[in-house]
């Protein structure tokens, strides 16, 4: 029975999504453990399967860390962004789109659907240009993205999910790491997308980091905005970009658990969700 209302509870939801695109944030922390990547791919081939328009972006932090450190190079953060040289530019684009993308693209295949992926280089899909730390910091070439051309993704997604590594390039031609919350809020508003969805290795925006049991289940995008001044570490650009999001027209983002196995499906189609929802100020 339990599952019968389960399923009962979904199908308003699967009704409201349908045709609906969402843009779903892939992070590094969340794709450490092989059983939930498995897990992953299923849910989001689920989500193509009831007719939605899942995207996936996704980062990989950890891994571009652990490649780094094979090389003894250095490894820093401002802001939540990694300061980039040269070097650590080709790392992350050899890291995220050699590695992890393909990765991901091999297991949703596996799961049944087949998926295609790209990064910001190809089909023009991102121009960037060179960014600083939000203190106003030098970081090197770390992107902004400026301009999402959706004629690619608008093709691939009619009958693939596209996979996107968070790396582009500007006019000239010279290559930037781009951090993967800002492509997925990116993506989320040039393709006018009804939800994002960030999935992470904490339960949601912790109201103190080092309590779990503090989330915040629900925010309005101007309470973020006055959190977000004092805020450092990796939720800063986070909720950054669920506010880029919200300002560019999408109905609402979520940070979600992504150690929680199902944590997609439990957030989209039950009433209570599971981790933090943003929506647009009152
Ligand atoms: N208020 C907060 N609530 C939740 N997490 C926070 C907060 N402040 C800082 N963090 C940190 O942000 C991290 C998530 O960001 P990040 O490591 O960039 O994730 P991902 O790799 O999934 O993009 C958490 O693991 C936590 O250490
Ligand atoms: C500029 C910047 O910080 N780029 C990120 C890109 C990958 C990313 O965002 O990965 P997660 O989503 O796993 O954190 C980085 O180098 O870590």
């Amino acid at each position: 029975m339990r599952d019968v209302a389960t399923l009962l509870e979904a199908l308003p939801y699967i009704r409201e999504f349908h045709g609906q695109t969402v843009v779903i944030k892939y992070g590094g922390a969340a794709m450490e453990d092989p059983e939930l990547r498995e897990e992953f791919a299923r849910d989001v081939v689920l989500l193509k399967y009831v007719g939605m328009n899942p995207i996936v972006v996704h980062g990989g932090g950890p891994d571009i860390t652990r490649y780094m450190n094979k090389l003894n190079l250095p490894v820093e953060f401002v802001g939540g962004l990694r300061v980039s040289d040269k070097d650590t530019v080709e790392i992350a684009k050899m890291v995220l789109v050699g590695k992890v993308n393909k990765d991901i693209v091999l297991r949703l295949n596996r799961h049944g659907q087949a998926a295609v992926g790209l990064s910001g280089d190809d089909g023009r899909l991102f121009r960037a240009s060179r960014q600083s730390a939000p203190d106003g910091q030098d970081i090197g070439f770390v992107g902004q993205i400026d301009r999402v051309d959706v004629d690619v993704l608008e093709h691939i997604a009619q009958d693939y999910i596209p996979v996107i590594a968070s790396v582009g390039a500007d006019r000239e031609g010279n290559s930037y790491n781009i951090n993967a919350d800002d492509a997925a809020a990116a993506v989320a508003r040039a393709m006018g997308a009804f939800k994002v969805v960030f999935l992470t290795d904490v339960a949601g925006w912790l109201r103190d980091k080092d309590d779990p049991a503090s989330l915040i289940s629900e925010a309005g995008a101007d309470e973020v905005e006055e959190a977000i001044t004092t805020m450092e570490g990796g939720m800063r650009p986070k909720l950054q970009a669920c506010l880029d999001a919200i300002h560019g027209g999408v109905s609402a983002a979520y940070i979600i658990d992504g150690r929680v196995a199902h944590s997609l499906l439990l957030e989209l189609f039950t009433d209570s969700g599971i981790g933090t929802k943003i929506r647009p100020a009152q």
